[in-house]
Formats: C-alpha cells, structure tokens, sequence
C-alpha cells in the first residue's frame, strides 16, 4: 500500500514537472506578428547611438530578399524576436532589424555593424511614396588610399533626406552575433582608429613574444618553445580573420574564405596547445597516463577541417566548439596533476595562463548575451585575455628552464658525489687503488712528455697483524685511518696518497727526484712512528717501511712500481721503520 502511494505521488511529481515545462515552452514560443515599427530615434547631437533599444528583430525563415517580398505576405508568417541584443546563435533564417529615425541633425550619420563576416548585409530606407531604396555602402578609405566599399558593413545615411522607416537584413551562414551602431563621421573615425590602435597592439604583442622565443628556440633547442610560438601564431591568426583585419588587405576574400581560415587557425591552435602542453609538463615521462588521453585527442581538430565540407558551417562550428572544450579540460588537467602530483611549479603560470584566456572568453560570452554591457571591455576581453595568456605562458617557459636546470643541478652534484665516492677509500678518505690505478699511467706519460721527474712511494705498516690481534680488528681500523691523516699532512700538495689495499699505502710525487722523495719518505716514517694512536690510558706506537724508486728515462708504470715494491721488501727484510730506495 505504502509502494503504491508512493509511485503515485511519483507519477504525479513528474507529470507537474513536464506540464509547467510544456508550459514554458508554448509560453515561449514566438508567434508571427505583423512588422511593427519601434519609436523613432533621436540621434540629434550624439556620436554614437546603439541600435539594439531602439529596434524591433523578426527572423524570416523563407530567407527573402526584399522588403516588398517580406512584407507582401498576408498574414505575415515571419516572427518577431524577444531579444534586443543581436545574438542569435546559429541563425535558421534572415534577420530582419526595423527601426526609425528622426529628423537628423546637420551632420551626416554612418549605420555600422562590428561583425565582418556575415554573407550579406543590405540596409533598406523607405521612401516618401512608400517604395524601398536600398541605401547605398559607406565608401571607406583604405590602407592603399583607395576608396572602396567598407569591409565592416557600414552604411551612409544622406543628411539631406533622411528616411523615417530603415530595415536592416543580415544573412549568414554562421553565428548572427552582432553589434550595430548609428555614428557621425567622427564617431566612426573614432571607433576605427580604437580598434586599429587594439589590433596593433595585440598583434604586436604576439610578434614580439613570438621573436623572443624563436631566439631562445635556437639557443635552448627545447620543442616546447617551438610548439609556443606555433600556438601563439595560430591563436592570433584566428583574432586577426574574426576580426576581419585581412579583409582591409584582401576585401574579395569574402566570408566563406574568411571562416574556413578560422576553422583552420581553431585546428591548429588546438593541436598546438595540446602539444605544448605535453612538451612543457614532460608528460611522455612524468604523467603518461595522462598523456595517453592528450594523445587521443591529438587527431580531432585535423579531423574537424577534413570534415568541414560534410558538418557544414553549423555543425562545424559545433564540432569546433566541442573540440576547444575538450582541450581546454585536458590542458587544465594536465596542468593541474603537474602541480599538484609532481610539484612542478611552472604549472601554476600555465593555470594561470588559461585562466586569463578562460576570464576573457567569459567577459565576451556574458557581454554577447546582454548580461554584461557590450563595452569595449567585454569586446576585446578575449584579446585582452589571450595577449595575458601569451605573456604568462612565456613567463611559465622561463620558469620551467631554471626549474628544470636546478633539478639538472642536484643531478650533477649527486653524479659527483657518486664519482666521489668510487675514487675514494671507504675507510681513510684516502685515493683508493682504483683511481690510482687511471692516474698512475698518466701521470708517468706526463713526466716522459715534459721531462719532469716523477717518483713512488709503496708504503705497509709493520707487524701489524699484531695490532688485530692484540687490540682488535675495530681498533686497527682506527690505526690505519690515523696513519692515513698523518700520511697525508707530511707531503707536499700535489702529491697522491692512495691505499693500495689492507695495511699497505702508496704515494706518487710528480715533479719529486730521487733526492726530494728521499726527504719526503723519511719525513713521513718520522711522522707516522712520532704520532702514535692514543688507546685509553697507553697508545699504539705503529711504524712503517717505505720503498722509493723514481722513474727513469723511459720506464713504464708497471717497472717503476715493481722497483718501488722490491724496495720495500728490502726495507721489511733489511729490519722495517726504514726507507730503501
Ligand atoms: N683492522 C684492519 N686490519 C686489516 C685491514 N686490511 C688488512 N688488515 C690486516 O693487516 C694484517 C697484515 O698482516 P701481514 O700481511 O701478515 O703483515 P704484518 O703483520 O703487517 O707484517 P709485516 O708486513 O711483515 O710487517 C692482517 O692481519 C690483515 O688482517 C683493515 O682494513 N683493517
């Protein structure tokens, strides 16, 4: 029973639900009106005036061309359209945008639309006996000082007769989003030359970076700068045709060109971030779980550009969109697993680098759908945002060498240590047997090539198998590090006390002649008898015999120190404590 009361308040839940739904949509729904005309405008003594309060916005589906085909029909099947903003999203037909303007003042005005790209644009006045006229383009001047008609859809409003009824239609392909103001010269003037003076510097910026890190590219030889500058250049190649700056150079290229270079400079921006991305953060080695993911995605935007003629713009600009946002997730997610899984500092400039994009893209979305003002702020926002994304990630670049060189740096000094530690005894800190050993053989073939004299002392403690015996091995260990230090302070700096194994030592002495190793040895038999080792209330008194020999014209390492050992045994057998040589 309980089920079942249950299930129908379920039942009953959802049907309230998709009613009020059902309710909002017919609410919703636009119904065809006839074309009503908004109030006049006022634009007397203004700059600027938007269009946007002043109009009212009807969507033909049928996609006619003229005012009289629009309004011939009866009842009119066009639809009036709630939004005052000009931003459709993907547009099912022609746009139609009334309005009405008063008595002008005595200067000229200019109707002109910031969005470049749309496939055609006509403006329409209505004449005193009723007909339409269409009202011809502003004829602007362009970089060659040439007038011709101005690529931003600008349209020249007559002083002297001026029409009380306009109707604007804008065809397009792709996203209707658009800003259209009324304009004295002045005004226009004004406008354009903010928007040259932004152009510049954003694509100055970009040039400028682009340069820099193509030189640190040659010096550091390092992909990630490549793969930088790659997407620095194709991301300012997408603002450059969405702004329609080409077209003041190349006005014929129209706006099928123009949006298939978008579509491309999208691709490749993509594909660029993603490899920069793995590049920068190392991810083949350090995250390639993750990687494997930013590998997938690597095909997608190519994918997208060969499917575009298929999509059509609409889809494509769906595709692109989905495209943009999946790499927008793996970047911020690789960059985020960097940081805070492996402490790779640099990460937090590249999160911060997108997020300066992400704000911008953020500030223009919110200004095209009325939430924010559409100012020059939220218009250039994304520039804004990505001319700070380029100077960050550039930053994010410098950062990562000196990370990457201290992490170099603690490799090298712990190769060090590690060479350290082969060439040296574990027990006495001395050379070990090894490193004499490489150095032996050199240090005889100098001697030869500068004439130089060269001699070797093999040095072995005397009966000292009874120290391990009487005292223990711990306390001969003890012994023999004692006689290392001593060894070590009485000759000269240059020469090389090494531990030829056990209780037996040999020190080389380049630059030492017969007569000078004699001084030597004898100088350090007295030291090592002279300094016994203390061993609680007595010491250990150790002695040693030395055997010297120094190299002669021509001998090898092996005869020198086969003299030099035979010596010894001369010394042991001939009483020890001496030196033969
Ligand atoms: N404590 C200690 N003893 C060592 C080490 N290496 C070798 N010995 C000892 O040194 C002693 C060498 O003894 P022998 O070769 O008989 O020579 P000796 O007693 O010094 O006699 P002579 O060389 O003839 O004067 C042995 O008892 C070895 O165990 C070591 O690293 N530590």
């Amino acid at each position: 029973m309980m089920l079942e009361r249950r299930q129908w308040a379920f039942a009953g839940g959802s049907a309230l639900v998709i009613l009020s739904i059902l309710l909002m949509f017919l609410w919703s729904w636009p119904g065809a009106t006839g074309l009503g005309w908004p109030e006049a405008i006022d634009v007397a003594g203004q700059e600027r005036v938007p269009l946007a309060p002043y109009s009212a916005v009807y969507m033909d589906t049928a996609r006619r061309t003229t005012p009289e085909a629009l309004l011939d029909r009866d009842p009119p099947d066009f639809v009036e359209l709630d939004s005052r903003s000009f931003n459709q999203g993907m547009s099912p037909g022609v746009l139609w945008v009334a309005f009405a303007l008063q008595e002008l003042d005595a200067r000229p005005r200019l109707l002109s639309l910031d969005n470049p790209l749309f496939d055609s644009v006509t403006l329409f006045a209505q004449e005193e006996g009723g007909q339409w006229r269409e009202v011809p383009r502003h004829q602007a001047v362009a970089w060659d000082q040439q007038r011709r008609p101005a690529w931003r859809h600008v349209f020249h409003i007559e002083a002297d007769s001026p029409a009380s009824r306009y109707l604007l239609r804008v065809e397009t392909g792709q996203n209707l989003r658009f800003h259209a103001e009324i304009q004295t010269f002045e005004g226009h003037q004004a406008q354009a030359t903010r928007f040259w003076l932004a152009q510049g510097g954003y694509h100055g910026i970009i040039l400028a970076l682009a340069v820099y890190n193509l030189f640190l590219l040659f010096s550091l030889r390092d992909a990630s700068y490549a793969w930088y500058i790659a997407f620095i250049l194709s991301t300012a190649g997408y603002f450059l045709f969405q702004r329609g700056v080409h077209l003041e150079f190349f006005p014929e290229w129209g706006s099928q060109t123009t949006q298939l270079l978008m579509f491309l400079c999208v691709a490749l921006l993509s594909t660029f971030a993603l490899q920069f991305t793995r590049r920068f953060l190392l991810m083949r080695r350090r995250d390639p779980d993750w990687d494997r993911w930013l590998r997938a995605a690597l095909p997608l935007p190519l994918a997208g550009i060969l499917l575009h003629v298929w999509l059509g713009t609409a889809g494509s600009v769906l595709f692109f969109s989905l495209v943009a946002l999946a790499v927008i997730v793996l970047v911020v997610g690789a960059s985020l697993r960097a940081y805070h899984l492996h402490d790779f500092r640099p990460a937090l400039y590249l999160l911060l680098a997108w997020a300066a994009m992400f704000v911008g893209a953020l500030l223009f979305v919110l200004g095209a759908l009325g939430i924010l003002p559409n100012n020059l702020i939220t218009y250039y926002a994304v520039q804004v945002g990505s001319a700070l994304e380029t100077m960050l990630l550039s930053l994010a670049l410098a950062d990562r060498i000196r990370e990457l060189q201290s992490e170099r740096e603690i490799l090298v000094r712990r190769g060090d240590q590690l060479e350290r530690s082969t060439l040296l005894d574990d027990l006495t800190g001395l050379y070990n047997r090894r490193h004499l050993d490489r150095c032996f053989p050199d240090l005889v073939a100098r001697a030869h090539s500068l004439g130089s004299p060269l001699s070797v002392a093999v040095i072995d403690a005397d009966n000292f198998k009874q120290v391990n015996d009487v005292h223990g091995h711990a306390v001969g260990d003890q012994v023999l590090i004692r006689m290392g230090q001593v060894m070590a302070d009485s000759v000269r700096r240059g020469d090389m006390v090494c531990r030829y194994g056990g209780e037996e030592f040999v020190v080389l002495m380049p630059g030492a002649d017969e007569a000078m190793a004699g001084e030597i040895a004898e100088r350090l038999r007295r030291a090592v008898a002279s300094q016994p080792q203390p061993l609680g209330e007595t010491s250990i008194r150790q002695t040693v015999s030395i055997g010297l020999a120094t190299l002669q014209a021509e001998e090898s390492a092996d005869s020198l120190f086969l003299r030099a050992d035979k010596a010894l045994y001369e010394a042991k057998s001939g009483g020890k404590d001496r030196v033969v040589g």
